[in-house]
Parts: structure tokens; sequence; C-alpha cells
């Protein structure tokens, strides 16, 4: 599903506005009403509810809300914020629309500003997504003392302040909200960590916009919805044999790092793969025959570590590389060997990320249109260099895979996906229990097997990182967050594409 731009949404308004032959305030009262009916569900009429408007369309969201509550009977308490002699026409029209006994105050000045208790609920309507400049000044002050007063704010659309898909100026006032209801498609900012605190947690309430409008629409950003992952997931054939979903090397673990090697191993077995052998130094060799029974194991000529490539490596389908290796001089060169001979496509994570990171010559040899690689925000700022900011991010990312022809899921909350054509996918799956070592050995496991497995890169990327999420998600159920290992992950794995393997409804 596509992510759009304030611009964009701009758009998808007008568009939908003159398509269903509607008015604005029409398109207005039908957002409002899905959001007060989120509200409703979320909080009980017996509370106060104190609603802060701006001047714009955002405002005027607040505006119907509050005669929504009100008729619903909620103890509204309505502010109107700022000059309104600019005020947006359907601002005006909603503020006329007010019953008698719903009188707002207005707040021109700071000693305007209510003093809330902690717990009140409030609702944010003073900016969405028209938000031209920072906010600072009189805005600045209200959002300062309801941020510092404790009440459980609820933002329309956006957090007031924040950017919808640009680095917000350091200088401009932002809400904490608790939740953030967005119309239609989730944004941009708040996929991104850095805005955790002001986003709270967020809901996308439908609005009905044209979907011609948002299936036509140019963007490059994408978040990927269920249904996006069950499109991906290949039935097997009823005569198929193991043959015919490929034969898998992973090059993995070291001394003390074995651990890696066997959680890569089995992923890659529960995500399907046909065959797997794994390659490892010789302390190694006990280990994964005991720990993986269904993987062949050939054993390095170092003891501790990874130093060399198998004989016939052209016999591989996927080589996946990096859980558990370590930087040793000899690991150097087994992986300089690998990108200068492999033909096959490859999955680096790692410590194959921080060989290749820290020379120039290996990330000039990464094979073009042949490579995904799974690194965590530090590791990619071995790659790309010191990042300013999530945007700088996001913006080094795409550069990354243009300039290297190549796939990188960068890890996190809502892991990113760039492609070659500058494409970025977030993923939506996942929880904070998968913050525990060695759940990212298991993603290295799991989209090797499914490139494999004949996936294109870019879809065992979308799949793999969907479905690694979706086992958390599906673990959260059984071990909570705090108490979850990767091997957990692991564990769900076949519950999760059982899940995406369900007809659709
Ligand atoms: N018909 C529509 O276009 C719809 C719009 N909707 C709502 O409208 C919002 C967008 O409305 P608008 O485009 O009117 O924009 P906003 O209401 O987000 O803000 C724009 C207003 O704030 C002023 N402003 C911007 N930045 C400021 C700053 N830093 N300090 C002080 N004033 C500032 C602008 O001059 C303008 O008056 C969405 O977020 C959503 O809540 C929804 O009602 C759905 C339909
Ligand atoms: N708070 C979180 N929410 C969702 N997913 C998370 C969170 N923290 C970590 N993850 C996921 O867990 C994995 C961690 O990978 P990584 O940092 O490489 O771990 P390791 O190196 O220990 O295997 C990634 O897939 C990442 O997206
Ligand atoms: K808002």
């Amino acid at each position: 599903m596509k992510l759009l731009t304030a611009a964009q949404t701009r758009e998808a308004d007008a568009f939908t506005i003159k398509e269903e032959g509607i008015t604005s305030t029409d398109l207005m009262e039908r957002a409002a009403k899905a959001f007060t009916c989120w509200f409703e569900n979320k909080f009980q009429p017996t509370e106060e509810v104190h609603i802060f408007c701006g001047p714009g369309n955002n405002g005027g969201d607040g505006l119907v809300a509050a005669r929504l509550l009100h008729e619903r009977n909620y103890h509204v308490k309505l502010y109107l914020v700022g000059d309104l002699a600019n005020a947006s026409d359907d601002f005006k029209v909603n503020q006329e629309r007010l019953p008698q006994d719903l009188k707002p105050q207005f707040i021109q000045q700071e000693t305007e500003i209510p003093q809330l208790q902690q717990k009140t609920c409030v609702i944010d309507a003073l900016f969405g997504t028209g938000l031209n400049r920072p906010v600072i000044g009189l805005y600045a002050q209200v959002i300062s003392i309801l941020n510092d007063s404790g009440a459980c704010i609820t933002s329309v659309d956006m957090p007031s302040g924040l950017y919808t898909d640009s680095q917000t100026p350091d200088e401009g006032a932002i809400i904490k909200a608790a939740y953030t209801i967005s119309f239609e498609l989730p944004k941009l900012a708040f996929l991104l960590p850095q805005h955790e605190q002001y986003v709270g947690k967020w809901h996308v309430v439908k609005i009905g916009l044209s979907q011609q409008f948002i299936s036509e629409v140019e963007t490059g950003l994408y978040f990927i919805t269920q249904q996006d992952a069950q499109h991906l997931v290949k039935p097997r054939k009823k005569f198929s044999h193991k043959g015919l979903y490929g034969h898998a090397l992973l090059l993995c673990g070291g001394f003390g790092k074995m651990g890696a090697a066997v959680l890569a191993a089995r992923a890659c077995l529960r995500g399907g793969v046909g065959l797997l052998t794994i390659q490892a130094p010789q302390v190694g060799y006990t280990v994964l025959q005991t720990a993986v029974p269904e993987a062949m194991t050939l054993t390095d000529k170092n003891r501790k570590h990874l130093s060399e490539l198998p004989n016939e490596i052209t016999k591989f389908d996927v080589i996946g590389t990096g859980p558990g290796l370590g930087t040793e001089r000899v690991t150097k060169t087994a992986i300089g060997q690998l990108l200068a001979t492999a033909q096959q496509p490859l999955v680096i994570d790692a410590d194959a990320i921080n060989i290749i990171a820290g020379s120039e010559k290996l990330k000039a040899q990464l094979p073009k249109n042949k490579v995904i690689l799974t690194p965590h925000p530090k590791e990619f700022e071995r790659l790309v260099g010191k990042v300013k900011n999530d945007y700088d991010r996001l913006q080094h990312l795409r550069e990354f895979c243009a300039e290297y022809q190549c796939y990188v899921t960068l890890k996190g909350s809502h892991t990113a996906i760039g492609t070659p054509e500058g494409k970025v996918y977030f993923n939506t799956t996942g929880n904070s229990g998968m913050a525990t070592g060695g759940t990212g050995d298991v993603l290295t496991g799991i989209i090797t097997a499914l490139v494999g497995q004949q996936y294109t890169l870019e879809e065992a990327c979308l799949l793999g990182v969907y479905v690694h999420g979706l086992s958390a998600d599906l673990a959260l159920h059984t071990v909570g967050a705090i108490s979850m290992t990767a091997s957990d992950v692991i564990d769900h794995l076949p519950k999760a594409f059982l899940h995406l393997s369900q007809p659709m409804p």
C-alpha cells in the first residue's frame, strides 16, 4: 500500500470531492465522524473532553468532533486558538454549526490557556497536514502547556507541529500525543523512530478517499500490508520435490558464535528451503549436526573461523552469510572471494556487512542486482557514514541501493526495504520483543530460504521481513515481549506462514 505526502493527500481530498460530487464540508464531516467513532470506542462519555482547534481544516475537524461528541453527551470544552480572521472556509462553516449550548473559549494570549489536570482527555486539532512552518509563538505555548500537563492527548490526523514527510525544524513545538488517528493512510512520519514520543500509538480510520487516485498517484513509498504478503506466498505444488525449493548455502558461525549459525539455519529450514548446507569452522561441526539435523554440514580447514568457500559452490542456488562470522583476516579474505566469484544471489548480514563496510574495494565488488544486505542501523552507518536523522538515513538508503544496484533491508521497528529503483517499503509487523540477540540471524535465514525458492529479491525482502515480524507478533501471545527469544520467533514461523496461506476473504 502506498504512503502519500502531505501534498498528495491534499490532491486526494480534492480528487475525491470532485469524483463523488460532494463538498469539502461533506468530506470534513465524514473525516470527523470516522475520528469520533474511534474516540467513542476508546473514551467514555463520563470524561470531560478538552478540544483545541487551530485555524485550518484540522481545526475544522476538531469543531465537527466537538459537535458530534456534544450530541453524544460528552462534556465538551472547546478552545479556538489564535487569530481566526483567516480561518479556512470549512472551519467557518463548522463554527456556525456549533449548537447554542456549546460556547467555545477563545485563546489569543498565553494567559487564556487553561491549566489542565493530569490525565485530562484532550483532542489536539491545532494543525494537520497543512502545517507549512515550524510552530512558534502562542501555538507553541499551547503545545508546551498541553505536553507538560500530563493530559492524555489524542491528535487528529497528525500530532500538531510535526511535519508529515520531512524533518521538522528544531525550533518548532510538537504535540506529544498518546494516540494519533490518521485519515485513510498512515503518514511517513509515523514510521520513523525519532517520532515515537510525538505520535504515540497510531491508528488509521478510513474516510473513503478515491481508490482510483491512490492507485494512480506516483510515489516511491509503500508500507507492507497483510494482503500484500498473502499475495506473495507461493502455494506448494502436489508433485513438487525438494529439488524445486532451492539448495541454500549458509556461510555462518565462528568460535563462540555458532548459535548465530544455528538460528539462521533453523529459520532457513522453517522458511521452506528445499535443501540446506552450512559451511562452518571445525568447532561448529558437532554443534550443527546436533542442533540442525536436517542440514548438511561442511567444515572449513580453519578450526575457529571461516576461511574458505566450499569446492562445489556453483551447485547452490543462494548463499546467505554473516551471522556469527567474526571479522578475522582469513574471514575477510573468504568474503572477498565470495564477492569476486559468486554467480548466485547473496544475502549478506552482520559481520559480512562489517567486513564489506571496512573496504571500499569490497563495496565496489558487490555484484549488481544479486545482493540483499540486511543491516541494523549501526551496520548501515558503517556502510554509508554517520546519518543526521531518520530522513537522512532514508535518503542514504535510496542512494546506496541505487549506487550498488542492491536491496537493503534496514532493520528497525518498521524495517525499511530499499530497492535499486529507489522504492522504499516499510514493514508493519514486529514488536519490541524482537529487540533481543539473534532475531536478525533469523531474518537472514528466512530471506535466504525465500530467494532459494525463486522469489525475486524484492519479493524475498518484503515477504521475509513481514513473516519474520508476524512470527514475533504471534509469539507475543504466548511468551510476551520481555521473555521473547530469537528461537521463539523461529518456533512461530509455521503459524505465521499458515496465517498468510489462508484463503483471503
Ligand atoms: N477537505 C479536506 O481537505 C480535508 C481535510 N481534512 C483535515 O484537514 C487537515 C489539513 O487542513 P489544512 O490544509 O487546512 O491545514 P491545517 O489545518 O493542518 O493547517 C493549516 C492552517 O494553519 C496555518 N499554519 C500552518 N503552519 C502554521 C504554523 N506553524 N503556525 C501557525 N499557523 C500555521 C496555515 O496558514 C493554515 O491556516 C488534515 O490534516 C485533516 O485534519 C479532513 O477534514 C479531511 C478532508
Ligand atoms: N522494537 C522493535 N520492534 C520491531 N522489530 C524489532 C524491534 N527491535 C528489533 N526488531 C527486529 O529484530 C531484528 C534485530 O536484528 P539485529 O539487530 O540484526 O539482531 P541480531 O544481530 O542480534 O540478530 C530486526 O529484524 C529488527 O527489525
Ligand atoms: K492535529
